[in-house]
């Protein structure tokens, strides 16, 4: 199994209370798999993927990330996994305003061989149709371009594992589709998809999708009626 979420719990401080962002959520994502977890704004769906992604640790409960749970090594260690075995899409794409295309897509090589990274980075630029962009910075580029570079970013690292949050939130509908082809492929080609998303659309591109309702995961059925009550 690529990725195990277990009974996974996370409250927030909020006033003189608490809210209960996430609350129990088990989940098993194996390879081949996109899955899609769809639901309102505020119901848990990013708490959700930075816990997955050993960005959050939760209160209770246990993330497995091929076999390793991230909260048990040091900060350092942690970040040193995450950028080897994890790639993440998010929303608002995250790209380096100051460095242009070719170095976004870099900033996870680290120390790797430059030449050798330079290689793939190119590559990676070149399958997601960005060669005319190379030199160009975030400020540049459209919105779905933006998008493409930080998809080449995440699979950089060859990571058996790509969690997206909405990352099709911001984007018309050709560059929607082309996010969403490039997630299916990843996983067709033996990775694994955990996607967060409200968008109707998005999610039908996975094959499995689970609804989130108050932190909890329920079936799409259950959802639906939920939607209708
Ligand atoms: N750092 C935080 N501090 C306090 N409360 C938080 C924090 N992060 C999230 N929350 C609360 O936890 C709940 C779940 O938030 P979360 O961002 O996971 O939902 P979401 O489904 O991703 O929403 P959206 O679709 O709007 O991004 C919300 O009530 C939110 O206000």
């Amino acid at each position: 199994m690529l990725l195990e979420l277990e009974q996974l719990s996370k409250s927030f401080k909020s006033g003189p209370g608490r809210v209960q962002a996430v609350d129990g959520v088990s989940l098993t994502v194996d390879a081949t798999e996109f899955v899609a977890i769809q639901g309102p704004s505020g119901c848990g769906k990013s708490t959700l993927l930075l816990m997955a992604g050993g960005l959050l640790s939760p209160d209770s409960g246990q993330v497995l990330v091929e076999g390793t749970n991230p909260y048990r090594l040091s900060s350092d260690q942690r970040a040193r996994f995450r950028s080897q075995h994890l790639g993440f899409v998010f929303q608002q794409f995250h790209l380096v305003p100051y460095l242009n295309v070719l170095d976004n897509v870099l900033t996870p090589a680290l120390a790797s061989n430059r030449s050798q990274a330079r290689e793939r980075a190119r590559a990676l630029i070149e399958q997601f149709g960005l060669e005319q962009r190379l030199h160009h910075t975030p400020a540049q580029l459209s919105t779905g371009e933006k998008q493409r570079v930080a998809l080449a970013r995440a699979l950089f690292h060859q990571p058996k594992i790509l969690l997206a949050d909405e990352p099709t939130g911001n984007l018309d509908s050709e560059n929607s589709t082309i996010v969403l082809n490039a997630l299916s492929q990843f996983a067709a080609d033996g990775g694994c998809v955990l996607m967060v998303s409200h968008d109707d659309q998005a999610v039908q591109s996975a094959q499995r999708v689970l609804g989130i309702r108050d932190g909890r995961l329920v079936t799409p059925q259950e959802s639906e009626s939920l939607v209708n009550s």
